[in-house]
């Protein structure tokens, strides 16, 4: 991935996270308008501080996402934003005097979403800034304190007392479905071979443990099939490296082929790859590891027509000689270097 590629994706990321904030900004002061505006009508506010709420509920969050959203660095404008919602907090306690519902509602409201996008760090620092604006604010407009909610003050509090928290889990449900997912992404690529997409070597031993023990439980027998392309450094020296990546993608794309929803294909190395084949007797295995061989054989490539290319193949099944994953990979491996000996383009079964 180049530089630019990544910063793109980054900035990508920040934007989605700008637009993540604007919906729950939108909601959570479109709905926090009327616990502050109970309050306001209760104290006969002028028309002065009922345009700064209106402001504050449904102005300011477009802002606030046109401004992040056009800023070099999207991430740092919206996390400034969120600090500025807290800052406004603190002054709508500060004018409401205190008045104890609606104060404790925003307070909480603006520090547990703080916790949900940026942690505790972010919260204390957020804290500060809701703390400090009231503490101005209360100081400028001479310390009123009148604590007491009304009815009316706590029925206006009630869509955003129960709209809001809903939102929160809601976003940090879908946030957490979205770590499992790219969690589950993650885990596949690491065992994926990128070139063939064939299971890499990583987790082959893991399959090689699974099948050993599924036969020994089940008393059935399982087929390693190692193959090795024949002269593949000859192929990449004399028809490029571009062609050898051909080779081993068709190789791949047989293996693909033959095996079932039970058997594993994995790529083990630069031209060499294996197949368990689960629950399948000494001679069928054979037949499939021959089938391989001469699909092999067969194949024809666009970009070098006189090409052709061979594959070794070594055999072994499960048995009682076999107590290991280790020594099954032992007997296989003994077996193609038998039909490397022997002159490559053949299968060698291991001796039973
Ligand atoms: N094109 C390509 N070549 C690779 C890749 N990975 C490894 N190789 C090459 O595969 C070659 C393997 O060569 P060797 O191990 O000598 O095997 P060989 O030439 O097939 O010899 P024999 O197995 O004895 O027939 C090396 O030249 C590696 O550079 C890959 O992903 N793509």
């Amino acid at each position: 991935m180049t530089d630019s590629s990544r910063e793109a994706g980054r900035t990508a990321e920040h934007l989605r996270f700008v637009r993540r904030i604007y919906a729950m900004r939108s909601l959570g002061l479109g709905f926090g308008f009327f616990a502050v505006a109970g309050v306001l009508y209760e104290q006969h506010a002028g028309w002065g501080l009922w345009t700064l709420l209106f402001a504050n509920g449904y102005l300011w969050p477009t802002l606030a996402y046109v401004l992040a959203s056009r800023s070099r660095d999207p991430e740092y404008a919206e996390y400034r934003n969120l600090v500025i919602d807290s800052a406004m907090g603190g002054m709508w306690i500060a004018v409401m005097q205190f008045n104890i519902v609606p104060s404790a509602l925003l307070a909480v409201m603006l520090s547990a979403d703080k916790i949900g996008v940026g942690g505790w760090r972010f919260l204390v620092r957020t804290a500060l800034a809701m703390l400090l604006t009231a503490a101005a604010v209360w100081t400028l407009i001479g310390f009123p304190f009148a604590p007491y909610s009304s009815m009316t003050v706590v029925l206006a509090c009630l869509p955003f007392m129960f709209v809001y928290p809903m939102a929160i889990s809601s976003a940090a449900y879908g946030l957490a479905r979205k770590v499992v997912r790219q969690n589950k992404q993650l885990d596949q690529l690491s065992r994926t071979d990128p070139l063939t997409g064939l299971q890499n070597r990583l987790h082959w031993d893991d399959s090689a443990t699974a099948a050993m023990t599924h036969c020994a439980r089940s008393a059935r027998n399982a087929s390693l099939i190692l193959i090795d392309v024949d002269h593949f450094k000859d192929i990449n020296d004399f028809h490029g490296h571009q062609i050898g990546d051909a080779v081993l993608r068709r190789v791949a794309g047989i293996l693909h082929g033959v095996v079932r929803l039970t058997d594993t294909a994995s790529r083990i190395g630069g031209d060499e790859f294996a197949l368990v084949l689960m629950n399948i007797e000494d001679e069928p295995a054979r037949s499939i590891a021959e089938r391989i061989r001469k699909a092999i054989e067969d194949a024809r490539f666009d970009d070098a027509p006189a090409l052709r290319c061979t594959v070794s193949i070594g055999l072994a099944s499960t048995g009682p000689r076999t107590v290991s994953a280790a020594m099954w990979m032992r007997h296989a491996d003994a077996a193609l270097y038998q039909a490397k000996q022997r002159g490559r383009n053949q299968v060698v079964c291991a001796d039973g």
